[in-house]
């Protein structure tokens, strides 16, 4: 079949869509005021990188885009967050927000049960009692999470049982069971020893076809070798957003480069 350049270029646009379009976003923690008119268009699939110093605003921007800072008293948000076409401030369904967008916490956060229940859970509070249809899950779950190997003979067993890095790969593969589209991650590899933090770099590698991530992380390198843009932040404001590899060869700001050469933070 013919292409023209034409049809290769729409292609390409399509290929390389937005997922998330925030837009003027302020937010308060009472009177302290954390971030400050922020827009970004977040792509969809692929990795989006949220890199600065400590208490500059990355995870308070990360919670935004699942609301999970409604759950703290006294926060004041103002501005759009837009995510296919869905306005998530204007739209009261916030359980289905949190099944489309997914997160993954620093420390693993798995509850005392065994690994199966552990992925299992999510998939029972929406209500599937198919024992084929949960094993199926579970099984497709811990496998994405390139976990599947490693526990499928002690799937009864308690997932406390596992070392952290087992445990962070089940935590994604819980998030997975859900059929998220974004996942939203923070420092996710941060409680981690350095072939654990290989392990997950890889699977996000391997995830970025199917899902829109994006992840905060203190880790330079990390930054660079996971992501295809990363956004820097400074005093609850996006300095600069680029292409990841822009953002660490030329930066157009002068505080990035800084930032990224390590002169401070
Ligand atoms: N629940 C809260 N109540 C009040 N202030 C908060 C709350 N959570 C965060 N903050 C403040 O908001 C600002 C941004 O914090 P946030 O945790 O988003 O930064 P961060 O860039 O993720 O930091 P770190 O890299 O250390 O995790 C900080 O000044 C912090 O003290």
């Amino acid at each position: 079949m013919n292409t023209t350049k034409m049809d290769r270029n729409k292609g390409n646009e399509q290929q390389i869509q937005n997922k998330i379009s925030v837009n003027d976003l302020n937010l308060f923690y009472g009177e302290k005021q954390a971030l400050f008119s922020i827009s970004i268009d977040i792509r969809e699939k692929g990795v989006t990188a949220l890199i600065g110093p400590s208490g500059c605003g990355k995870s308070t921007f990360l919670r935004t885009l699942n609301r999970m800072n409604d759950l703290i008293d006294g926060v004041k948000i103002s501005g759009d967050i837009v995510i296919d076409n869905e306005n998530i401030y204007r739209s009261n369904d916030v359980i289905k927000l949190r099944t489309k967008v997914g997160m993954v916490f620093q420390k693993p956060n798995l509850f005392p049960m065994s690994i199966y229940d552990n992925v299992a859970y999510g998939p029972r509070m929406q209500g599937i009692k198919s024992k084929k249809v949960l094993n199926q899950l579970v099984e497709d779950s811990l496998k994405s999470a390139a976990i599947w190997d490693e526990v499928k003979d002690r799937l009864k067993s308690s997932a406390l049982g596992l070392s952290g890095g087992q445990q962070q790969r089940v935590c994604i593969a819980r998030a997975i069971a859900m059929k998220p589209e974004v996942i939203l991650m923070d420092e996710p590899t941060s409680a981690l020893d350095p072939i654990s933090t290989l392990k997950v770099e890889e699977l996000i590698a391997k995830m970025k076809n199917d899902y829109t991530i994006v992840i905060v992380t203190h880790n330079m390198q990390q930054a660079a070798r996971v992501s295809d843009k990363t956004a820097f932040f400074l005093n609850g404001e996006i300095i600069e957003y680029a292409n990841t590899e822009t953002i660490f060869s030329m930066p157009k700001d002068q505080r990035t480069e800084d930032y990224v050469t390590g002169r401070f933070g």
